[in-house]
This record gives structure tokens, sequence and C-alpha cells, in this order.
């Protein structure tokens, strides 16, 4: 153990006090850990849409399985071509959008169709999924009638609003179109009902607010949209709620889902509550470490990873750098030496709130910031395209201590579309870290060459 790194020293305590909380309540951990599952991919969503500044671009194959094979789909390569009513087209292009998106030029013919077809789509975020079902649910709402007629489930109250500010925007021009929130803590009298033609929010107040509390008449719902499918089911109280939300509507209801990514549990979950779907999937974009220069410098302990760090510091700041740590404690810890060695460096934590987080992560995008130091958890699916180099502080691992390939590749890999070069460097500080580079170096089958922090020689040569 004398050998094995601060790192995992730290790792261990942490599993340690896991594992007395894991026996002293197991059921109670179990659900919390769910729970934070689902902060955590919901926090991680809303602060991707809180920093997106436009269209993430997919040029990667789109899959369309369409349940009737009489009615071939035709993608649209304008938004006239969907003959949109006229507000509608109006506040497309007051958004800024000139034309559709590659998800919405494939799923906005089939959402428009008629008669109405049902929809699992999935497709990275940022893509335009958002949009694409708003429009829908906005083509079919009939604003001169004042009740419920699309219902919108998010996971969370904050993407509900975000999902809300869409809607606004984009049905600006019907000025008698009106938007309700079923969001806990959004309390009406009881015997209400609403006139709102929207009602976008979570599983459970919705759940209340169609049967207990009978707000919302179901059977009068025409669009049933489930956003976010893959944030909603990591908790099972969500997956069940929506299920039976689902139930209540009636046959002919058409039924959209959408989902980011597609793993075997979200698509089980879509045909719960898609019946006869079509299904349109879009990749996304491979990663790869073919243009990455990926190096490691071998240390005995934090202090000289410390050290090698300055040493390197002039060169990695030529560019933006982003510093992985596998710890909050070591990120925070590095951040602060970091400043008192004089270097501006930002720190993106897992204990800022996530608007915090955001307004981190726009500082850095503006260059206001040339390094981020930031754990793996913060930092996962952001992408900062200007960000070049990538320094593991820390190797990433998994729980049990085994290399985490699809991280490390998530940290350094870049697709297709921003192929430029990059500069990855590895801090190894002990016989265990270096066992978990070889394993990386294995599995990529990409040589990953020692780097002599002191040799200034050496340094100018990465910096190139
Ligand atoms: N056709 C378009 N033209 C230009 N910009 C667009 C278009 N469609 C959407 N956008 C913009 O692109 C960004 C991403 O779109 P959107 O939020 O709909 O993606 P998403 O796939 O729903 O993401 P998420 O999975 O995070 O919910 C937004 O800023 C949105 O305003």
């Amino acid at each position: 153990m004398a050998t094995d790194s601060w790192a995992l020293a730290v790792d261990e305590q942490e599993a340690a006090a896991e594992s007395v909380s894991a026996v002293v309540k197991t059921n109670a951990n179990e659900e919390k850990t769910d729970e934070e599952e689902k902060e955590d991919r919901a926090a991680q969503s809303l602060l991707n849409k809180l920093i997106r500044s436009n269209l993430v671009d997919n040029t990667n194959q789109v899959e369309v399985l369409q349940r009737d094979p009489n009615s071939p789909l035709y993608s649209v390569k304008s938004f006239e071509e969907l003959r949109l009513k006229p507000q509608l087209l109006q506040g497309v292009y007051a958004m800024g959008f000139n034309r559709p998106s590659k998800i919405q030029e494939n799923a906005l013919p089939l959402m428009l169709a008629e008669p109405s077809q049902n929809l699992i789509a999935q497709s990275q975020s940022g893509t335009g999924k958002t949009a694409a079902f708003v429009l829908a649910m906005l083509s079919q709402v009939e604003p001169a009638n004042r009740y419920p007629q699309c219902l919108c489930l998010s996971p969370t109250y904050e993407l509900a609003l975000q999902t809300g500010k869409v809607i606004e925007q984009m049905g600006k021009f019907y000025p008698e179109l009106k938007l309700a929130y079923a969001v806990r803590g959004n309390k009406l009298e009881r015997g209400q009902k609403i006139s709102e033609q929207i009602v976008i929010g979570t599983p459970g107040t919705v759940l209340d607010w169609c049967s207990k509390l009978k707000f919302i008449d179901p059977k009068k719902i025409k669009v049933f949209v489930l956003d976010e499918a893959d944030v909603m089911i990591a908790t099972q109280g969500h997956q069940d709620q929506s299920i039976r939300i689902q139930r209540m509507l009636p046959r002919n209801c058409q039924m959209l889902l959408f989902s980011a990514t597609f793993e075997d549990s979200v698509w089980k979950f879509a045909q719960k509550v898609v019946p006869d779907p079509n299904i349109i999937k879009l990749k996304r974009e491979e990663e790869t470490l073919d243009t990455i220069k990926q190096y490691y410098v071998l240390c005995s302990n934090r202090d000289e990873k410390f050290q090698a760090l300055c040493n390197l510091y002039g060169a990695i700041t030529i560019a933006q750098a982003m510093i992985f740590c596998h710890t909050r404690k070591t990120a925070s810890w590095l951040a602060a030496e970091l400043s008192k060695e004089g270097h501006q460096v930002a720190l993106l934590s897992g204990e800022m709130m996530v608007e915090q987080r955001a307004a981190v992560i726009e500082r850095f995008r503006k260059g206001k910031e040339k390094v981020l130091v930031t754990t793996n958890v913060c930092a996962r699916g952001i992408d900062v395209e200007q960000v070049s180099v990538v320094i593991n502080f820390d190797l990433p691992v998994d729980k049990d201590g085994n290399p985490d390939n699809e991280t490390y590749l998530h940290r350094i890999g870049r697709t297709g579309r921003f192929g430029k070069r990059g500069l990855a460097v590895n801090m190894v500080d002990s016989k265990h870290s270096m066992s978990i580079l070889s394993r990386i170096q294995e599995h990529f089958n990409k040589k990953i060459e020692r780097l002599d922090t002191d040799d200034l020689d050496e340094i100018e040569k990465i910096a190139n």
C-alpha cells in the first residue's frame, strides 16, 4: 500500500466511508445513489442547455425505421416545405433558425403527418430535439380552445422551465397561447380546471394534476411528449408515473419520446410508453485519438506532479487546457496551488450550483481563463471545442480502480469534425497508476510516450 498514490488513498477512504454507510442503511443508500445519478444527469443536461450557444452539428448517418412502409418519409430541407402555420414560421425565423437541423428535417415531416404518427427519436444533446417537438406541439394546438391539449414531461423543474422558454419563444406570435407548469410548489385551488393549452411538468405533479386533483382532463390531450427519457428513467418513480400518465391518454393521442442516448433501459421504457412507434436514431460522432499526441510524466508523489505541471505550464497555456483530477478535493487543492503560483485558473467543481458552473464554463469558453481545473463528473458531456491540451493530473479509473477507457477517450478524444491536433499529458505517480496507463495504452493500441518535464527541449517539442 505504501507505493500507492495519494489519489488512491483518498479513493479508498471514500470507498470505506461509503461502505460503512451502506452497511448501516442499505436501502436508503440505494435510493440515494439512484437519486444522485438522476440529479447528476439532469444537472448535466441543464448545464449543456445553459451554455449552448448554437446547434451541435452531426455528420453521421440517420437511421429511420418507419412504421408504415407505404408512406415514404422524405426529409425536408427548409421550414417552408413543412407548411407550418404562418405564425409558427415567423416564430422559427424570429429565433434565428434558417433551416432544419438533421433530426428536425427527419422528424418533423413524420410528426406533422396526417393521421398522427408516434415517434421515438434519439439524437445527441444539442442537435435540435427540443425545437422539433415544440414545433410539433405548436402545430397541433388550437389556441382558441381553453383547455390542455399538449402535455410534455421533463425530468426536473429546471429542465421543464428551459423547454417552456422555447415554447414561449417559438409560440410568441400566438398571443392567445398559454403555458402552465405542473411542477411541485405550483399550487392550484381544488376543483380548478386549467385553461392553458400546453402543460409542461414533472411526472409526479402531472400525474396528480391528471388523476387525484383533476386539474387536467387527460382525455383531451392530443400530443404527449416525453423529453429526456434517458435522464427520466434514472429514477424508478418517474418511469412508473410516466407510464401511468400515458395510460390515461386517448388512443389517438400522438406519443413522442426523445432521448440523447439510447441504452437498453431507455429502449425498453420507450416501447412501454410509445405504441407503434416510428424510430429515428442519429448516431453520436465517434471520437478518436488519432490526432492526439499522448505523453506521460513519471513522478513519485502529488507534489512532484504539481512541480511537473508548473514546468509544463508555459507550454500548455499556448492553447487552452483542461486539467482533470479524481476528486473534488484534489481539484480545489490544485486550483489553489496554481493560483498561489500566480497562474490564472478556473475551477469547476461539483459543489457549485448549476448556474455557477455554467458561468465558469462560459468564462472559460470566452478565453477569460486559459486553464480549467475540474473533476470528471463535472465535465462529462461538456464540449469545449477550443481545448487542445488535456492534463490527466489523475488517470481516470472506475469504482473498482480499473482503467476507465471510455472516460479517457472522452476527455482527450476528438470527433471528426473537430479533428484538430491535440495534446494529452498523463501524470503517473505510482506502480498502480503506471499499470493503469499501460492498460489504457494497450486498449487503444496507441503509444503514450514518456516526457521529461525537466528537459526544456522536450517541453519545447510538445508545445509546437
Ligand atoms: N434549426 C435550427 N437552426 C439553428 N439553431 C437551432 C435549430 N434548432 C435548434 N437550434 C438551437 O440549437 C440549440 C440546441 O437545440 P435543442 O435545445 O433543441 O437541442 P436538443 O437536442 O433538444 O438538446 P438536449 O438533448 O440537451 O435537450 C439551441 O440553442 C437551439 O435554439
